[in-house]
């Protein structure tokens, strides 16, 4: 196979989103990919997904057009320590990093393109929903959109909101998944089968967001208007949600995972500006 920089991506850490994206990338693209990691298990799996699996980040960014940040933000100085600043030059880089600033971003690795990105999980299946800010709306940008939509739908937003949509649709699979196993919990509770209640659940959570992004509702509050029969077992079950005041948790756990998001970007700045003063 023929190939060129631009024609290939480096995926630095191949963990649970960086190996959702090789898997994408190499199943739906023609594009080669090269996927870092430090632990030969990180590595093995990455392979077996078709990767050229390699330690050395170094080489990866130097190889590859299209860079993706995919390590923990606070592993994000050591790997920095590990590719020459010249590698970098000339390169589209998006990280997936939680909190991760667009200028922190651009004093670290300066010379490269810089689009800071929040997918979430589901990029594994192609269902992602991820965001993306940067300045600018040109071939580069257009670029990288058409990368991102390989996992899922794109959605450019200012950079201000990218730590909200991580508390939002980044973390948003573990929340959905945690009442998703609540409701089967419920029904196991009222005498049936866990795999009988999980699927239902399963099938109630595709077939509502189909029904609310139909044109019958414009709020969610009118289809449970809809299913609400005056006196008969819905309003029931509503009554208990409001008094475990279960909506307010739910709005404020969104809204912490949030904050965390911006109090991680402070934390890994501070680290990454005393990085830069050593150079
Ligand atoms: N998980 C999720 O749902 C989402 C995560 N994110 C963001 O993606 C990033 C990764 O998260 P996640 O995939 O969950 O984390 P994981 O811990 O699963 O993956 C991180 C990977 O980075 C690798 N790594 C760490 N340091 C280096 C290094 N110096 N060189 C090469 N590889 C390295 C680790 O390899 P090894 O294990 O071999 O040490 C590990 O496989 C985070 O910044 C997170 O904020 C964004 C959206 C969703
Ligand atoms: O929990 C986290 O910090 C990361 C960011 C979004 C999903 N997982």
């Amino acid at each position: 196979m023929t190939y060129n920089h631009h024609s290939t991506v480096a995926v630095l850490g191949s963990g649970k989103i960086g190996l959702a994206f090789v898997k994408q990338i190499l199943q739906k693209t023609s594009y080669r990919v090269y996927a870092t990691g430090r632990r030969s298990e990180t590595l093995k799996a990455a392979e077996s997904l078709g990767a050229l699996a390699l330690r050395d980040n170094n080489l990866a960014v130097r190889e590859s057009g299209i860079v993706v940040i995919a390590v923990k933000p606070f592993h994000f100085p050591q790997l920095l320590s590990e590719v020459e600043p010249e590698s970098w030059k000339g390169k589209i880089v998006v990280s997936l990093m939680a909190g991760v600033k667009l200028d922190t971003l651009r004093a670290a690795i300066p010379g490269a393109r810089v689009f800071r990105a929040m997918p979430n999980l589901n990029s594994y299946v192609g269902f992602s929903s991820t965001a993306v800010a940067e300045n600018g709306y040109d071939d580069t940008s257009r670029t990288v959109e058409e990368f991102l939509k390989i996992f899922g739908k794109v959605y450019w937003v200012p950079e201000e909101y990218l730590d909200i949509w991580t508390g939002l649709a980044g973390s948003g699979p573990a929340f959905i998944a945690e009442i998703i196993d609540a409701m089967a919990m419920g029904a196991v509770a009222a005498g049936m089968p866990r795999e009988l209640s999980y699927e239902a659940v399963l099938d109630v959570l595709e077939g509502t967001a189909r029904l609310l992004r139909s044109r019958l509702y414009q709020h969610p509050g009118q289809l449970r208007d809809d299913v609400t029969t005056p006196a008969g077992t819905t309003i029931k079950g509503l009554m208990v949600l409001e008094s475990g005041g279960v909506k307010a948790v739910l709005m404020k756990m969104v809204e912490e995972a949030s904050r965390r998001s911006r109090e991680i970007g402070e934390e890994i700045n501070l680290k990454i500006l005393e990085k830069i003063r050593q150079r």
